[in-house]
This record gives structure tokens, C-alpha cells and sequence, in this order.
């Protein structure tokens, strides 16, 4: 059954709707399973090793291996923090982003439900990862960017897996109206996380964050938020578990926004339910660069039910924390995702986050994604002629 997260009304799981009809709000997937935790032993390490938790039919599975991702324990970071600090790399998903997983489950959805075309409005993760699932499973994809504002490795997986790629001249929120209602007119069905199949893919990263750390809670988990879909699929994957008592607490989520965009921290700071949309919102994060985030209900009830919290990160910080990763760490990932670090680092520093608390950054999307920031954050190749003696004066001047 799907249900309204602010009304209660329920819904057909095989009705192809997207918001409240009664009161307009978000929509949610209601499961309930009832499995021992010994039921995931053994199996292979994707999402669907938690197929029982996935409201899909199992005949139908568009997958890529999606899930299992690394898990990364980063000693220098946390020492320096004074934190237990763990890192989630969801760039090592197959188009290099945590989207995989909410499109394999979405795909999956659409085919049960025998559409033919998929679409979605995206910064560029949704757009690479519904084009690859889409051509995986034989649909078509159309998929609405706004203009100059994508990542070249993200545009380039959007062509190259074959989706139709319309640049819109409007930014994310307003492409992402537009496409809203090509999907209300039966033109495509809607794959952005406003559709409550896709994040049931998502809350695996919840599922995968406990498993890795031995069927235990971390104290916090910190995720960058933009549409804020993710934030709120991981808690609802994280309260089931929860629920089913595999696990017996839970963590505080702490989502971090860029200062130019950040609609959700600005309603935490006034303890409201509500938003007041950006109408312009700007950051070097372009993955981020969002106003008028869809699933700012559920991202707002899980930070306020988790007693977690919500800060904003400048792009300075943002752009520090990624070469902090790459370099001590030797973890690669776009700018969005160094959203997560910087706001544990300042959290850390305004003592909201304690000494010794066991952390678990979420770091969304790969470096690859976003060529560009990566070279100007980098010195450039020194040009030499290839002869030793002239590498080796090289080699000892640069030590
Ligand atoms: C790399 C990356 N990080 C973070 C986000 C934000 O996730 P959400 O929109 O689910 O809040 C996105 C896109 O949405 C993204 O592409
Ligand atoms: N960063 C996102 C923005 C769209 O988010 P979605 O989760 O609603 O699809 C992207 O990659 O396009």
C-alpha cells in the first residue's frame, strides 16, 4: 500500500500517482516483513540481498549489481576530529552514484507496471543512472536538464546510455515542475525521488550502514541534501530495520546543505515543518543546487524524530573537505558529496557533534562525475622531456 506521509490517505500499490490527491503532500511505500536477520546471510552483497524489504515483483529485476558498496573506516580524518569516523562511498555504484539503487527498484516498478517510457528532471546523477537502468531494461528516457548547470561526466553517461537529453533554460526546481506534468499528462512515469518506489531502493544504504557496522546503530549519519529524497529514504530503511529489531537504536541524521541553497536548514533553525523555497539557489555542488526540495516533509520529520540536525557548509568548505577525502583518505568524490565531511568538521567544531561519537558520512557521487572541479583543484601535469637525468632533478627539487 502507498500511503500519505501528512494525511494518511492510502493508495493502490499498482496506481501510477506521485502526490497526495486529497492534501497534495509527498507519498510513502508501507511494507511489512517479517524475516529473522539471518535470512540475508550469505547471499550476495547488492540491494536485493534485502529483496524482502524491496516492494517489487522478483521475476521482473532490472538490476546492475547495484549496493555493496565500500564501507570505509578513515583513521587520519576521525583522529584529527576526534571521532570514530566511517565513510559510505556510494561513487562505487555502476553510473557512480547512490541513484542506482532508488533506479533499479523505480525501473523495476515501471516494468511491472508495463510503461514504456521513463523520465525525470536531474542535476545529472538521476539523468545517468535512469538513462543506464532505462536502456538496461528496453524503455525509453527522457531526461530534462537544466542548461550549463550539469557536470560534464554526468552529462556524458545521460547521452551515451541513449536518453533523449532535453537542456531546459530554468534551473533544477523549475525543470523538475515542468516534467512533473508531462508524467500527470501519462507522457512518461516519473523516476525523481518524488516517486516513492525509487526510494525504497535508497533506504538499502540504511540497511547496508547497520549490517556493515555488525547489526548496530552508528551514533549519527551525515548526508548531503538537495531534492531530499535520500536523507529521508535512508531513515525509513534505518526505522525498519529498526522495527523488525535487528537493530536497537538508532542514529541522529544530520543533513548538510550548501549556504546557497538551503531550504531545509533555514526551516530547522526555525523548528518549522515548512519551507520557504530559494529562488535561486547557487553552489559550486551543482548536484545541490536546489530550492524547493520535494521530500522536505519526510527529510524534516526524520532529522526532528531522530533528534538529529541540519547545517549549511560553504563552497570553500565544501571544496576543502573534497581535497581533505581524496588526498588523506585517497576517496575520490564529486563536490556534492564533500558536503558531508565539511559539515563534520564544523559540527565538530561547534561542539554539536561530541568526541568519540561513531559517524558514518554518506559521500553520494564519484569524483569522475565532475571532471572540471577535480582539475582546478590539482596541480597540473609539470612537462618534461623523457630523459632521466631531467626527471630525476625534477623528482629531488619537488621533495
Ligand atoms: C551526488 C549527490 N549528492 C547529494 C544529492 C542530494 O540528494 P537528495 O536530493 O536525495 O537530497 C544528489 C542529488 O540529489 C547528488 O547527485
Ligand atoms: N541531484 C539530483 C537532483 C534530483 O533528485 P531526485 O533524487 O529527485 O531525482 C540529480 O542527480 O538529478
Amino acid at each position: 500500500m502507498i500511503k500519505c506521509v501528512s494525511c494518511g490517505k492510502a493508495f493502490e500499490n499498482n496506481e501510477i500517482i506521485y502526490t497526495c490527491d486529497e492534501c497534495g503532500s509527498v507519498l510513502e511505500v508501507e511494507i511489512d516483513v517479517d524475516v529473522p536477520k539471518n535470512t540475508f546471510d550469505c547471499r550476495r552483497n547488492t540491494l536485493w540481498k534485502y529483496k524482502e524489504f524491496m516492494p517489487v515483483d522478483e521475476k521482473k529485476i532490472v538490476s546492475l549489481d547495484e549496493g555493496g558498496t565500500p564501507f570505509c573506516k578513515c583513521n587520519k580524518i576521525g583522529e584529527d576530529l576526534g571521532v570514530d569516523l566511517y565513510v559510505k562511498v556510494e561513487g562505487s555504484n555502476p553510473t557512480g552514484s547512490f541513484k542506482d539503487r532508488g533506479m533499479s527498484v523505480g525501473v523495476t516498478k515501471a516494468m511491472e507496471l508495463g510503461v514504456d517510457t521513463v523520465g525525470c528532471a536531474s542535476t545529472g546523477n538521476t539523468s545517468a543512472s535512469l538513462a543506464a537502468y532505462a536502456a538496461r531494461a528496453g524503455l525509453r528516457s527522457i531526461v530534462l536538464l537544466p542548461e550549463g548547470k550539469v557536470a560534464l561526466g554526468k552529462l556524458a553517461q545521460a547521452m551515451f546510455h541513449g536518453a533523449e537529453v532535453l537542456s531546459v533554460d530554468g534551473n533544477f526546481d523549475e525543470a523538475l515542475k515542468t516534467v512533473s506534468q508531462l508524467a500527470l499528462e501519462k507522457y512518461l512515469y516519473l523516476l525523481n525521488s518524488i516517486n516513492p518506489y525509487r526510494l525504497e531502493g535508497q533506504k538499502s544504504i540504511g540497511f547496508e550502514i547497520v549490517n556493515d557496522l555488525g547489526w548496530e546503530s552508528p551514533d549519527r549519519i551525515i548526508l548531503p541534501v538537495g531534492n531530499a529524497g535520500n536523507i529521508s529514504a535512508i531513515w525509513k530503511g534505518i526505522s525498519e530495520f529498526y522495527n523488525a529489531g535487528y537493530i536497537e537504536d538508532k542514529p541522529m541524521m544530520t543533513g548538510i546543505q550548501a549556504v546557497g541553497a538551503a531550504p531545509i536548514v533555514n526551516a530547522f533553525n526555525k523548528k518549522s515543518m515548512k519551507i520557504d523555497p530559494i529562488t535561486n539557489p547557487e553552489t559550486i555542488a551543482t548536484a545541490i543546487r536546489i530550492g524547493d526540495p520535494v521530500s522536505y516533509t519526510k527529510a524534516l520529520n526524520a532529522i526532528y524524530d531522530s533528534e538529529g540536525y541540519a547545517e549549511t557548509v560553504t563552497d570553500d568548505e565544501i571544496l576543502d573537505a573534497q581535497k581533505l577525502l581524496g588526498r588523506k583518505e585517497g576517496i575520490g568524490i564529486e563536490p556534492a558529496s564533500a558536503a558531508s565531511i565539511a559539515g563534520l568538521k564544523k559540527l565538530r567544531e561547534s561542539g554539536v557533534i561530541d568526541k568519540g561519537e561513531k559517524i558514518v558520512c554518506v559521500v553520494t557521487g564519484h569524483l569522475l562525475k565532475d571532471p572540471d572541479t577535480a582539475i582546478k583543484a590539482s596541480t597540473p601535469p609539470i612537462k618534461v622531456k623523457s630523459d632521466v637525468s631531467e626527471l630525476k632533478k625534477i623528482l629531488e627539487n619537488n621533495n
